[in-house]
Parts: structure tokens; sequence; C-alpha cells
């Protein structure tokens, strides 16, 4: 591989030290300080770099003509043309593994500060209010029947940290788990949803998986459910959600995730302030593991350049 020759666009700034370790190794375009790239800078760039905010969609893929590759700083792959890459022979990698235990904590965070009532017991206090009342009663976690949509990395970890708080696991998934026997199958959302009164979603976003919490969903879930949601907004039908929450039929939420990052909307954020934990999609951002992505996105890039097997391949080449 031949250093700092090797052009590499980069479509956001997730990590700045993701940008250093670029740097010192690559020829780095900026595509948030400057989007418009020459015809000479464009044919010199062979990979991109990019993450959930800012993708590798079909109009970046095709007007990069020497584009051999899309590193995204993500597990999560729907903001990459996935199919269009396939048909060009444009091999993608993600961050799959290092960010497991991240996300699954922050779910498991979730679900403990909605039901436990936590920012709302931090307002409490801070406004004085425990001066002149008690707070009352809030709801208790451990033990819960849990459903989790998706059993692949990340449900698998909010389901061994949920039965360590003695919770039932509950689970929908593509495919059973037969290996899994303390957990329970269920065929449909729906029916996970009536059997489980927190339910978390971690699959991937997919065509199938889109608003695959909808209204039925959230009124099994009921006046004692709530939802954590650490997939992608798109999972969950927000506006079916906000007249749940609004109108009693659903407990509360604790999302990371919304239909349309940064804005959320303003029902979710004054009126239902004491129903909902939000979080502004930090689920895997720890400094632990930001490092940890931004190593495995330059080790796919390196051994790419060096022409050997990538670390996390997103599908293999022999099938493109
Ligand atoms: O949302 C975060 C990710 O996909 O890594």
């Amino acid at each position: 591989m031949e250093p700092n020759i090797i052009g590499v666009a980069m479509t956001n700034s997730t990590s700045s030290y993701l940008e250093q370790q670029l740097e010192r190794r690559f020829n780095v375009f900026k595509l948030w300080e400057c989007p418009t790239l020459d015809p000479d800078t464009a044919k010199s760039i062979r990979a991109v770099v990019c993450n959930t905010q800012a993708g590798a969609d079909a109009d970046l893929i095709d007007s990069l003509p020497a584009l051999e590759m899309v590193a995204t700083f993500s597990v999560g792959l729907d903001k990459v043309d996935l199919k269009k890459c396939m048909e060009k022979g444009i091999r993608v990698t993600n961050t799959p593994n290092v960010l497991t235990e991240d996300v699954a904590d922050a779910a498991i965070g979730l679900a403990i500060a909605v039901l436990r009532r936590i920012c709302e017991c931090d307002r409490f206090v801070r406004s004085g209010s425990w001066l002149s009342r008690e707070f009352g009663l809030t709801t208790k976690f451990s033990g819960k029947p849990i459903g989790i949509i998706g059993l692949g990395r990340i449900g698998s970890a909010i389901a061994k940290r949920a039965q360590a708080f003695g919770c039932t696991i509950n689970y929908f998934s593509r495919t059973v788990k037969h290996h899994l026997t303390d957990y329970k199958y269920f065929p449909t959302p729906l029916e996970l949803a009536k059997n489980s009164q927190i339910m978390f979603v971690s699959c991937a976003l997919t065509k199938e998986t889109k608003h695959i919490v909808n209204r039925e969903v959230l009124d099994a879930l009921g006046p004692n459910g709530i939802l954590i949601n650490v997939g992608r907004g798109a999972h969950v039908d927000q506006s079916e959600l906000i007249s749940a929450l609004l109108e009693g039929r659903l407990g509360g939420a604790g999302l990371d995730v919304f239909e349309n990052e940064p804005h959320v909307p303003e029902q979710l954020i004054h009126e239902l302030q004491d129903k909902t934990v939000l979080l502004p999609h930090v689920g895997s951002d720890t400094i632990d593991t930001n490092i940890a992505m931004a190593d495995l996105v330059i080790a796919n890039l390196e051994a790419h350049f060096k022409n050997q097997p990538l670390i996390t391949p997103c599908y293999h080449r022999s099938r493109v």
C-alpha cells in the first residue's frame, strides 16, 4: 500500500480519532467541508468512510468512478446502498461486535431510567420539589417479562443482561434459536408484545422491519408496557407511538433513535417528558468504543488495500 496516495472520502466527522488515523495513512477528503469534488479528485477516491448520519447513497457511489470500498463507522447498514455496491463489485464493511456491549448497556439503562423515572427524579430534586413532598412510587424492572425484537449480537447481549436481573426473556427473530432454551420464541412482534411488559427493538432496519412496532404492537404492550428502541427510528411508527403515550395506551418509552434525527417531535420533548427518556443516538458512543470502531474501520481499509481478507465484510465478493 502506498500511504497518502490512496484517496479516501469521509462523509461526516464522527470521530476525531478516526480522522487522525485516516490522515496518517490516506489522502483524506472531508465531504462535509467540501461536498463537491472536482473530476480528478473524484477519480482518486478508492474508499468512502461513512456513518449513520451521512451514508453512501447511489449518487455518491456513482460519482466516484474508482471506488472499491465503503467502510461504515456503524454496525447498521441502512445508510449504505448495498444493492448498488454489490452491482458495482464495491466491498462494504461495518463495525459489528466492538459496540455490542455499549448498546446493550444503553438499552438496559433506558429501561431502568423509564421504569424507575430516573430523569424525573433528577428534575424533582433539582427543582427543590422534594422540600415540599415525596416523589411517589415507580415500577420495578427486575423479574419482568421482556421481549426482544431481533436476537442478533445486540439483542443477545440485552437478553444476557436482563437475565441477570431475573427477567424472563421472550424474543421475535428471523429464525428460532433452538439452542437458547431459556428464551421463548414468538412468531410475530404482536405475539411477543402480548407476552412482554418491556419491549426492546434491536434488529437491523430493512424494508421488512420498517414500522415493525405499529399501533397494534403498542396496544398489545399496553398501559403498563414500555418500549425501548436502540435500533433505528424507522422501526417504530413514531406518530402512533406518540398517540399511544398521549392517550395512555402505552406506559412509557426509552428512545435512542428517532425517525428524522436529529429532529425530535415536540410532544416527546415536552408533553411526554415524564413518560419518556430520550437519548441523541449515543448507544455506542463511549470513548472506548469510538476508538475500537475507528480501529476496525482502519483495519478493514488496510486489509483491502493489502489484498488481505476483510475483518468484517458485509458480503463476500464471490456473491457479487
Ligand atoms: O447506530 C449505530 C450503529 O449502527 O452503529
